[in-house]
């Protein structure tokens, strides 16, 4: 049968172990302490593991570099039964790493994420005796898009280990590698941060177990980016930018609308209202007008405007400037950001330029940049990172939402994220 392996990549020992004990319960066979886990609570966590799980495999991943022996010694001492050693490591820490696994009676697991030829290695580590490999994609290379299953395919007809997967997989993709050839599927994100993890891994057991062929649906990189940005709010995009992103002194002026589109941006001067309106001819569906206008006493859009972007169907602006004719802006109910309402106007007079870099709310703006914005502001997310950013404010949102569930259950902020341990301390 095929194995789950639930990766615990959360730092709080505490929640790793109920985590474990629901993903158990829908199905999880294999229990992982994952890197981050480790580096937060040692070895204690694989001791509370052990004893929580007495008859569940456990996985220590170690990812060791260097002195394979002690540290597999150390995990396998600990009570785990597997410990992963990374396949870029010298081939001498890999021999290390398997005498003492054989020593202490545990196995060797070879990781082999960031290796730049995953077969060859593979066939290498597997001459060295090794007989279980993971073909794993990191999280951050989840990122920028990179799927594991095609380096899958590429491995199994050429080795007879066993061979775990990991990298982001959901159920479908989890029943993919399967049907390529995996004997083990790792699961972290899906299964941990979801609001209902005993749920989440019985969805990837039922898909393991299918026979049936489940066909994906692909998704551009553009629609996924949009799904994403459009479930997730803008803080959850400035927590994955750093906090980095988030325009000043900006905010909703209808509430409760949300946009998400691409900036066609205008540099106009002192309620100069010439150049924004004139954006609007040139923009359409999934175009959010950003501008800057250097004051932000005099309004350089009101009703007409907002008329004009409605009948072409703009998906927002967001002015670093005034907006005015705010009655008539509010029963169009059309997305208007903005810094200001005032009822003066300014003058049409043509200064300025469209699609040129700008300074809107202490942002640097480019045309086509993605822009977001809900009812806690608006947020500027650079094209060229757009698909990445995306991808980590969705990880920020599921964290979200089981931290939720935790608390509706009975745990505080505080309590949950063992805020006294990270208090930083310089
Ligand atoms: O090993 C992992 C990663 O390097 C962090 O330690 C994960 O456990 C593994 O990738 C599985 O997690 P997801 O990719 O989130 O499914």
């Amino acid at each position: 049968m095929i194995k789950i392996q639930v990766a615990l990549d959360v730092i709080e020992p505490d929640r790793a172990v109920s985590i474990a004990e629901e993903a158990v319960a829908g199905g999880a066979d294999w229990i992982e302490a994952g890197t981050p886990l480790i580096k937060s609570a040692g070895m204690e966590i694989i001791r509370k593991l052990r004893e929580t799980f007495p008859d569940n495999i456990i996985l220590a991943d170690m990812k060791t570099m260097d002195v394979g022996a002690a540290e597999v010694e150390m995990a396998a001492k600990s009570g785990a039964d597997v410990v992963t050693i990374l396949a870029a490591a010298e081939d001498v820490v890999i021999t290390q790493a398997l005498m003492s696994a054989e020593k202490y009676g545990a196995r060797v697991m070879v990781d082999l994420i960031s290796v730049p030829d995953p077969v060859t290695r593979a066939k290498e580590v597997e001459a060295l005796g090794v007989d279980l490999v993971n073909v794993h994609v990191g999280i951050d290379a989840q990122m920028t898009g990179e799927s594991p299953i095609d380096k899958l395919k590429k491995l199994v007809s050429e080795t007879g280990m066993e061979i775990a997967v990991a990298g982001g997989l959901t159920p479908e993709t989890a029943h993919e590698a399967v049907l390529t050839g995996a004997d083990i599927v790792v699961v972290g994100s899906y299964i941990i941060n979801s609001d209902n993890v005993r749920q989440s891994a019985a969805n990837v057991r039922k898909a393991v177990d299918s026979n049936e062929k489940i066909t994906l649906k692909k998704k551009s990189a553009e629609e996924e980016m949009v799904e994403i940005f459009n479930r997730v709010s803008t803080s959850n995009i400035s927590d994955a930018m750093h906090r980095k992103g988030a325009m000043q002194g900006i905010s909703s002026k209808i509430p409760g609308k949300k946009i998400v589109g691409k900036a066609v941006t205008v540099r106009s001067f002192g309620g100069d209202w010439a150049k924004p309106v004139e954006a609007i001819d040139i923009s359409g569906p999934g175009d959010i007008i950003v501008i800057y206008n250097g004051n932000r006493d005099i309004a350089m859009w009101g009703g007409l405007a907002t008329q004009t972007a409605v009948s072409r169907k703009l998906e927002g602006v967001v002015i670093d400037g005034a907006v005015r004719d705010f009655d008539e802006v509010q029963k169009m109910n059309f997305p208007v950001f903005a810094a200001n309402i005032v009822p003066n106007a300014g003058d049409p007079k043509g200064l300025g330029e469209i699609n040129v870099e700008i300074v809107c709310g202490n942002q640097t703006v480019h045309p086509g940049d993605y822009i977001i914005g809900d009812d806690s502001g608006v947020v500027v997310v650079p094209k060229e990172r757009a698909y990445e950013i995306a991808r980590r404010s969705e990880e920020v949102w599921k964290h979200e939402k089981r931290l939720f569930e935790e608390i509706k259950n009975g745990k505080t902020l505080a309590g949950a994220l063992d805020l006294l341990k990270w208090e930083t301390q310089k």
